[in-house]
């Protein structure tokens, strides 16, 4: 389809191509600067038509060769016979005064054959030739009977004719409608920002109502002390930048007092009223988001400008029945840590408990001479003397020069989403992708930046909160990311755990053209997309080059700030996050066909982003192979069912110790944190989901780029050359001709994506004509000459 536009274009330019003499820079020297005194020529006789037109009109209405031959009729016009007649074509029995946008015309022309570009010369020829029309139409509707016994038609015959005929059409009412009409489908269709002009009318009206009682209160309040001290006329002046402050704050019980105490405790509070005010607004922002980036030249949002951020009240607050850690609690597993390192001849110095939502943390500084894996070697010992399930012992914690005994509380606090959203540290993170997570041991809320990981392996054994952490991520995003910003691409082939984000389709996904299930869970289509994704990956990697950009953010920078421009392909890239739930079911079903392009995206997508999370039950080494771990860095294990899971997926152990429902080790940058995963129930993510999808959506999901050649019945490892690619020959002369074997080369060659290249590869393999993949080295080219070739494609084709 692509090629066969480009084709059609590049044919089209060959028919239109401009003639060789055209292109001879003397040629259009000589061209602009004829053009340009034409126009001034044209221009004062136009001008020149006001004055002297009245003296000149009944020399005129003769036949141009006639004129000028007959040396008895002498014209008034500045610049004789032709601009006379000239200007009586244009202005009279043409288009009135508005034949001067057709100097504008020419001016273009003229500066275009100087090399001058000020505007795309079809877009001027055909939207000032529009306004003539309509300008002349407007003037002798406006000027019919005011102009009637001058020599000037202000509308030229052109607009008179036409205006006469509406007139008798549909009434003066309704040609002043379609005059209405007409002129703003000229300028919303010839200049960009028409709409967002008037939409910014309305807001600045709406605006402007809002703010009148308070200056009308102000002004009253002003007049009234005026009459009441006249004799104090100056003072009352100097008095009135005091009184503007005053009354605004008086406005200010909009925000409900118990709002502020409920997000920030009262503290520091000032007695300046200046600083009253910023304080309440601030308080606002912590209950109700506001995170959108302050207006620049191209607003992203514009499109969904209305669109409401969930409010904090959808979600609800599971503290509420949390039991504190009592203190003989604490005591009593102090004084058995103490006991059994005792009994092993260990002495210590000093304890100190941190107590976590799920865990406390007693902290140890042994006496001096003990080794540390004497005490590493306790942690079954130090477990049975607790009786407790889940104890952790880390030594030394890093950076402290302590060693910390992890002990499961008794009754484990349940972390709410609501008062992590709620938090100053998620409300006031600067992150371009915020997730908050939980809690950590030492209380404080774990907040985390997508784009800075750039991709999330979780994994956790089946019921221990791997979708509860999943909806927390997502959640989170939506309490941050305005839908313009955002994208969401949803794999379950489990089909009942994301199923619950379909409703908000059209705000945040993103799909497959003709997809219709919004969240992808046949095993075909999740291959399908990925591959959609890699497309859509190297376009945006074209963009960024193209706009010299090195990352996302630096490259929507620029297109907000309108240096891109839009017919370029330029065009604002949302951040698009990846969410497979239940990886191990991709793997085992597709293998190589699903791990190659998100090993692929996970390489390369970070500039440009695309971040992936993905989810599995079965940590081992079969389902989070090499591939995947290599380019997973960043890790979050729930409680998993042995040590070797825990290895496979933290690279140490941990993650089998501990207690389940959401209690997790988040591994990033070789730091291992430990982290109680906020709680969001169903209800609560059905109830965001509600609040979004009830408001105004774009008309369709998100589409991503169509994958071509995807063959839906081909499995993993099998080649079937009877459903040959369309390229397969010429690849394989290709290949053959300069004996280099290449993927990219291909890919290159034939402009096709990364995957339909692997997948001629693959089939060259098959039939023999390159050798198999050997790691970095280019693939061996079997066929040596082009006869042994053609021989073997024939054999094929038979
Ligand atoms: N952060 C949490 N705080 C409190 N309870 C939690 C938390 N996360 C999970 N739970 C509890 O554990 C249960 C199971 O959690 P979840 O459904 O997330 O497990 P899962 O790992 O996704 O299981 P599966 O893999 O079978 O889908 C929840 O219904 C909830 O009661």
């Amino acid at each position: 389809m692509a090629t066969k536009k480009k084709s059609k274009a590049k044919s089209k330019r060959k028919i239109f191509s401009k003639p060789k003499f055209l292109t001879d820079e003397r040629t259009r020297f000589i061209l602009g600067i004829t053009l340009s005194l034409f126009t001034l020529y044209t221009s004062l006789a136009f001008v020149s038509f006001f004055f002297t037109g009245g003296a000149d009109q009944s020399k005129l209405d003769i036949k141009w060769l006639e004129l000028i031959t007959d040396s008895e009729i002498r014209v008034e016009n500045w610049t004789g016979k032709t601009g006379a007649y000239l200007s009586n074509l244009f202005i009279n029995k043409g288009f009135g005064i508005a034949s001067f946008s057709f100097l504008y015309v020419m001016l273009v022309l003229s500066l275009r054959s100087w090399g001058v570009k000020i505007q795309s010369l079809r877009k001027s020829i055909l939207y000032t030739l529009l306004f003539s029309i309509w300008l002349s139409i407007g003037m002798a509707f406006v000027f019919v009977d005011s102009t009637s016994d001058s020599f000037l038609f202000l509308g030229g015959s052109h607009g008179f004719f036409i205006s006469e005929w509406l007139i008798s059409i549909i009434g003066s009412v309704g040609t002043l409608f379609v005059l209405i009409l007409t002129l703003l489908c000229i300028l919303t269709f010839g200049f960009q920002n028409t709409v967002g002009f008037f939409k910014g009318l309305v807001k600045r009206k709406e605006k402007a109502t809002e703010e009148t009682p308070i200056q009308e209160e102000v002004e009253e309040e002003l007049v009234a002390d005026n009459s009441k001290e006249e004799s104090f006329e100056e003072e009352t002046f100097q008095d009135i930048p005091e009184f503007e402050p005053e009354v605004l704050l008086s406005t200010e019980p909009e925000i409900p007092v118990e709002q502020i105490d409920e997000t920030i405790p009262a503290e520091n509070k000032d007695e300046d009223d200046v600083e009253l005010k910023i304080e309440a607004v601030r308080a606002q922002e912590e209950t109700v988001p506001i995170n959108q980036e302050p207006l620049e030249d191209f607003d992203p949002t514009l499109d969904l400008s209305r669109y409401k951020f969930p409010t904090i009240d959808l979600l609800e607050d599971h503290q509420i029945n949390n039991s504190i850690v009592s203190k003989e609690e604490l005591e009593s597993n102090k004084n058995k840590i103490v006991e059994t390192l005792r009994h092993y001849k260990i002495e210590i110095v000093q304890i100190k408990a941190t107590i976590g939502p799920t865990v406390t943390l007693y902290e140890i500084v042994p006496a001096p001479g003990v080794r540390i894996s004497k005490i590493k070697n306790l942690e079954d010992d130090i477990a049975l003397s607790l009786s407790a399930l889940g104890i952790r012992i880390i030594a030394p914690i890093p950076g402290k020069g302590t060693i910390g005994i992890e002990v499961p509380n008794r009754t484990p606090e349940i972390v709410s989403m609501k008062n992590i959203i709620a938090s100053k540290k998620f409300q006031e993170s600067k992150f371009a992708l915020p997730v908050a997570l939980g809690r950590t041991i030492s209380n404080e809320t774990y907040t985390l930046d997508l784009t800075k990981m750039p991709h999330l392996l979780v994994a956790g054994a089946t019921g221990q909160g791997k979708s509860v952490g999943l909806n927390a991520i997502i959640t989170s995003l939506l309490y941050k990311k305005h839908p313009s910003q955002l994208k969401f691409v949803l794999i379950d082939p489990k089909k009942v755990e994301l199923s619950i984000y379909s409703t908000i389709e059209k705000h945040f996904l993103a799909k497959l053209p003709d997809e219709e299930e919004p969240i992808i869970t046949d095993i075909h289509k999740v291959i399908t997309t990925l591959n959609s994704l890699c497309i859509e990956m190297d376009s945006r990697y074209d963009l960024l080059k193209k706009a010299h950009a090195r990352n996302i953010k630096e490259y929507n920078a620029k297109f907000v700030k309108r240096k891109l421009n839009p017919e370029n392909g330029h065009r604002y890239l949302p951040y698009i996050v990846v969410i497979i739930d239940e990886f191990a079911d991709l793997i085992m079903t597709a293998g190589k066909e699903v791990e190659a392009p998100i090993a692929r995206i996970a390489q390369l997508a970070r500039a440009i982003g695309i971040h992936m999370i993905i989810a599995t039950q079965r940590p081992s080494t079969n389902i989070i192979t090499g591939v995947i771990k290599a380019n997973f860095p960043a890790r979050i294990a729930f409680k998993v069912a042995s040590m070797i899971d825990s290895r496979t997926i933290l690279d140490s152990p941990g993650a089998n110790q501990l207690i389940g429902r959401g209690d997790m080790l988040v591994s990033i940058s070789s730091d291992l944190v430990r982290v109680q995963c906020a709680f969001v129930d169903t209800p609560e993510v059905e109830a965001i989901t509600d609040f979004i999808k009830d408001q105004q959506s774009y008309p369709s999901a998100l589409m991503l780029p169509e994958y071509v050649g995807e063959s839906s019945e081909s499995t993993a490892g099998e080649v079937d050359l009877q459903k040959r690619d369309a390229l397969f020959e010429e690849a394989a002369r290709l290949v053959v001709t300069s004996q280099q074997g290449s993927t990219s080369g291909i890919q290159r060659r034939f402009s096709i994506g990364y995957n339909r290249a692997g997948r001629i590869v693959d089939q060259l393999e098959a039939a023999g004509i390159v050798g198999p993949f050997e790691g970095s080295k280019a693939r061996q080219v079997l066929v040596q000459d082009e006869y042994s070739l053609e021989q073997l494609l024939n054999n094929i084709s038979n």
